[in-house]
């Protein structure tokens, strides 16, 4: 498969602390890698650095062999890295539509290619019968689902996916699943940090743990699982 994505020896450091330590990893086209690991293990960090939004101490960055290394978080949008965030935060005076054209606007100058972009990605979602409706009206998984209208608006080549999963019920969660399999089936790179093991282990070709900022393992969800240490780093030793 060939590399879309590669993050090589990534490091990030705040003050004294090291967050994430000489971390790499690689994502080919189509390919849907999860990252795990317990609270405070560093995943939300990692996922800051490779996107731009944290600065890294050492590190190199490429995508499609291109080294991305020095650009900030909106260069790396503009050139196919779209993401959603823990906290999805949408504008919530525009409606659905605006907030996706906002999105739309960091690929696509002109109104209505814009426009036709972000219906487009409304439709993907299963948003486009809510284009018109203020953001604030929409429930936890529906504006989870602008929150992936707003990556995909980006037109991304790697998509970012932070913990999009956390309090689905189970049929949101079961839609979010399939959702996320067709991202991959239509050749998106995808890198997942998820804490609901049943979407890990559904989706993921490839999994890293880290814990303590450390990947401790890395293999297919069913060599993870079954991974001594990766079992110690969840459950503890005393
Ligand atoms: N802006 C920051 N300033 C200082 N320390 C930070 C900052 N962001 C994260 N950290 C620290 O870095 C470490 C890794 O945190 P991070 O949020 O990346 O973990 P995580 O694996 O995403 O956790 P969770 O699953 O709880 O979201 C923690 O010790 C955290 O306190």
């Amino acid at each position: 498969m060939p590399n879309v994505l590669r993050a090589d020896g990534i490091t990030v450091k705040f003050g004294g602390v090291t967050a994430v330590n000489n971390v790499s990893l690689s994502l080919g086209s189509g390919e849907i890698l999860g990252l795990i690991g317990p609270n405070g293990a560093g995943k939300t960090t990692l996922f800051n650095a490779v996107t731009g939004f944290a600065p890294m101490h050492s590190g190199t960055i490429t995508l499609l062999n291109k080294d991305i290394t020095a650009l900030p978080a909106f260069k790396r949008t503009r050139l196919g890295f779209g993401r959603t965030f823990q906290t999805e935060r949408p504008f919530e005076e525009l409606t659905v539509l605006e907030n996706v054209l906002v999105a739309a606007f960091l690929t696509v100058g002109r109104r209505r290619e814009a426009e036709r972009l972000a219906m487009s990605v409304l439709e993907q979602v299963g948003l486009a019968d809510r284009a018109h409706q203020p953001a604030l009206d929409l429930n936890l998984a529906r504006r989870r689902r602008l929150e992936l209208a707003k990556a995909l608006a980006v037109k991304p080549k790697v998509i970012f996916l932070d913990e999009i999963m956390a309090g689905l019920n189970p049929p949101a969660l079961r839609e979010m699943i399939a959702f996320v399999r067709s991202l991959s089936a239509q050749g998106l790179a995808v890198l997942m940090v998820e804490h609901i093991m049943e979407a890990i282990i559904e989706l993921s070709d490839h999994v890293i743990v880290l814990a303590s900022g450390e990947k401790i393992a890395e293999g297919t969800p069913q060599q993870v699982t079954s991974d001594e240490r990766v079992i110690e780093a969840y459950l503890g030793t005393d």
